[in-house]
């Protein structure tokens, strides 16, 4: 699985409010990119994950593991009997937790999801870092050492902000992918995100895909702002 796309976060509190929201795109050729939070999954569990698959869309699965190594791997082998195109761990959780749920998260033949970790939430900025977290160290270079241990953990890729996408790649190489949320149209709200870019820079700081939010869900046109989103970022 491979180029540029839009992920939208379907970040609703029930199953009826996801397919509404769903049924708008309908009509669409491509059924959009989706992913399913927390929000979402523990209020309707894995079949949700079953009937939104069964429409056609693919799936980012985001439950952000992180525990100890046994854990996460037990977890993820458990949510690879789920059809979905990619989940994640948190890096924080460090190599051997990783290491574990990439193990867990491999079928018998071999095949599964892409494995992406978080390294810094787009919600912590330089202040929040120091201050609540006590990381001295500058944001990138956090993001790129978290990048780097997910590299050689043999994970596929992280999340981050658009503003570290370039450096991740040039660390961790063009194939390492770069899943980005903190993704807001020109002069709209920003809400909790604190390292933010719109879907137009972010097409060319090298972010592989998207993730956006309310800037789609809660749009009075939602179809409108996905193709907008689209447009800007993937260039359809
Ligand atoms: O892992 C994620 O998807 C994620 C990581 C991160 O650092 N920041 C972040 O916002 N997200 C998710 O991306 C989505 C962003 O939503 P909006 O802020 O509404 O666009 C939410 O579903 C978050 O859970």
């Amino acid at each position: 699985m491979s180029g540029k796309d839009v992920i939208i976060a379907l970040d609703f509190p029930t199953g009826t409010e996801t397919m509404a929201f769903l049924d708008k795109f309908q009509g669409q050729t491509q059924k959009p990119f989706v992913k399913i939070g927390m929000e979402l999954f523990y209020a309707e569990g894995p079949q949700m994950v079953r009937e939104i698959k069964a429409r056609g869309h693919k799936i980012f699965l985001d439950l952000k593991l992180h525990d100890i190594p046994n854990t996460v791997k037990r977890a993820m082998s458990v949510l690879s009997n789920l059809d979905v195109d990619m989940v994640n761990v948190h890096a924080s959780g460090a190599c051997d937790m990783m290491a574990g749920a990439l193990e867990g998260l491999t079928r018998a033949d071999g095949t599964r999801p892409l494995l992406i970790a978080v390294t810094q939430l787009t919600s912590t900025d330089a202040e929040t870092l120091k201050r609540d977290l006590l990381i001295d160290t500058p944001m990138a270079d956090t993001v790129m050492h978290y990048a780097q241990n997910a590299n050689k953990s043999g994970l596929d890729g992280v999340v981050c902000s658009p503003l570290e996408a370039a450096i991740v790649k040039e660390g961790c190489g063009a194939d390492f992918m770069t899943i980005t949320p903190g993704i807001r149209f020109a002069g709209g709200d920003v809400g909790d995100q604190k390292r933010i870019m719109t879907p137009e820079k972010a097409a060319v700081s090298g972010c592989d895909y998207i993730v956006m939010g309310r800037p789609i869900t809660q749009a009075p046109d939602p179809v409108a702002a996905y193709t907008q989103a689209m447009q800007e970022f993937v260039g359809v």
